[in-house]
């Protein structure tokens, strides 16, 4: 883990912590009550809205919209019980080939 982003483990560790809170107290636990299917909806919605900020160019509003779309990545992932540990490993299992080869592998 040393050469991940501290930000994103500290991240984890806060939604690790949060689970179970109250969601009176926590935007997150209040997110991982409604269940997976409304934080699979809410990462939607803030993937929109960074897509629009995207394409206007409006790179400070990209910059927020992204930082949503990370948080609530993690949301979706914690509902399921999928790690952000899981989907880095997976990248660095992806790391150092080819993007072209890794597409052709998937139509496997
Ligand atoms: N990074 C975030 C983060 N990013 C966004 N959000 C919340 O996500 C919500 C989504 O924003 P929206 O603009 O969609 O607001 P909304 O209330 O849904 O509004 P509408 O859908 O009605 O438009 C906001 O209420 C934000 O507060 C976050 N809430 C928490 N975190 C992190 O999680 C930690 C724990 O937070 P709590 O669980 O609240 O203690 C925090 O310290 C942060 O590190």
């Amino acid at each position: 883990m040393s050469d991940r982003p501290h930000t994103l483990d500290r991240l984890w560790s806060t939604i690790e912590d949060r689970r179970g809170a109250d969601p009176d107290q926590s935007w997150t636990a209040r997110l991982l009550s409604k269940g997976p299917e409304k934080c699979a909806e809410k990462f939607g919605e803030e993937a929109i809205e960074a897509l629009i900020e995207a394409v206007k160019g409006d790179t400070d509003a990209l910059t927020r919209e992204g930082a949503d779309v990370l948080y609530h990545f993690c949301i979706m992932l914690a509902s399921r019980g999928v790690t952000l540990k899981d989907v880095l490993s997976e990248l660095d299992r992806r790391h150092g080939t080819s993007g072209v080869a890794e597409k052709a592998a998937r139509k496997h």
